[in-house]
């Protein structure tokens, strides 16, 4: 958004606390997508001060706390990563950007009767980036990411979810964040459970319901790696769905040229696609940092061919005693 819109939208917030800290994090999105980032983080941080240790009325409120009942089930993340670090594919980025586009320019669509897409679902094995993803988008917009553990949301409070439900979703409808459900599936497990007729089903329908309704300041955004067993009316509640897919031979090269790019090597990733078909990136991950270390320990003598199929190795026979005992091959 030009800056002189965002300027005449801050100062007509005047007083108004969810609205002025919306455009400030607009503003600070803004920096941030050009590069600024040392002055998005300035921005940020007087954000989060405002009305410290101040005895004077404060146009705007700090982050408004979440409802104490949630605390153990929401978790503030601080997002760490960043979009250089998140390998996607080229269909995944050509949405994400569109994605932001029309957040950066929500008000341009609201004047014209036209809804931002706010709701989605990421879906994928595990380890192929869909929290990270969740979390560097956050980062992106310069929203606050808080992850829900849905599990323990819908499983461990029967009596007060349905409460703790409404105050969740009506935090995320009044302080702009990226709000990420987890395990997404253990809902629909408990939907599908055909003994279950009671009050889990009351609580699985009514955080459907709310997902419905809801038009967050941010993004809902939802995550599972059982898609198959999530049925239509879940699905059709979400604006977009995202499908998150284990690398091919061009991401797994592309991965291990990034993961050793500060680090002295002569290795050729080409040579490596074959074994490594088939992991997820957050094998990938572990196998190239454990080859990093082994090259540490040796005395810094750059990662060798040596070092990689150590490392590559050891992630096998993990990945072998894994599926002996019945986990997944990606989720180890
Ligand atoms: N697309 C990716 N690009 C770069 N690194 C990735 C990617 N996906 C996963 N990783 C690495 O693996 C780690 C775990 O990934 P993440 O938790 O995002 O996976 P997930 O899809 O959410 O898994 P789960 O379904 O098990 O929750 C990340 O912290 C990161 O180090």
């Amino acid at each position: 958004m030009a800056r002189g819109e965002l300027m005449k939208k801050l100062i007509t917030s005047y007083g108004r606390d969810d609205k002025f800290r919306t455009v400030v994090e607009q503003i600070i999105g803004e920096e941030e997508r050009k590069g600024n980032r040392v002055l998005a983080g300035s921005l940020r941080k007087s954000l989060d001060r405002l009305g410290e240790g101040s005895t004077q009325t404060a146009p705007a409120s700090k982050l408004l706390p979440f409802p104490d009942e949630a605390r153990d089930f929401i978790q503030r993340v601080e997002p760490q990563r960043t979009p250089a670090e998140l390998h996607l594919s080229h269909e995944n980025k050509e949405l994400f950007a569109g994605i932001i586009r029309e957040f950066r320019q929500a008000d341009r669509l609201h004047r014209h009767g036209l809804e931002v897409r706010s709701k989605l679902l990421f879906c994928g094995p595990p380890g192929t980036g869909k929290t990270m993803c969740a979390e560097v988008f956050a980062g992106e917009l310069g929203l606050p990411f808080f992850h829900v553990r849905l599990d323990s949301l819908v499983s461990s409070y029967l009596g007060e979810t349905a409460t703790n439900i409404r105050k969740t979703f009506e935090f995320a409808r009044r302080q702009p964040c990226v709000l990420f459900f987890d395990e997404f599936d253990a809902l629909a497990r408990s939907r599908e459970e055909p003994t279950e007729t009671g009050e889990l089903r009351r609580v699985v329908n009514s955080l459907l319901m709310f997902i419905e309704q809801i038009e967050p300041g941010g993004f809902l955004i939802a995550a599972t790696n059982l898609a198959g067993q999530l049925d239509q009316a879940i699905w059709r509640r979400f604006d977009e769905v995202v499908w998150f897919d284990l690398p091919n031979a061009r991401m797994i090269e592309a991965y291990l040229r990034h993961a050793f790019r500060n680090v002295a090597t002569s290795i050729d990733p080409a040579i490596y696609i074959d074994r490594l078909t088939g992991c997820s990136y957050a094998e990938l991950a572990r196998i190239t940092q454990q080859a990093i270390k082994l090259s540490i320990l040796d005395g810094n003598t750059g990662v060798t061919d040596g070092h990689l199929r150590s490392a590559l190795r050891n992630s096998e026979r993990r990945r072998a005693r894994a599926c002996e005992g019945g986990a997944g091959a990606t989720s180890v």
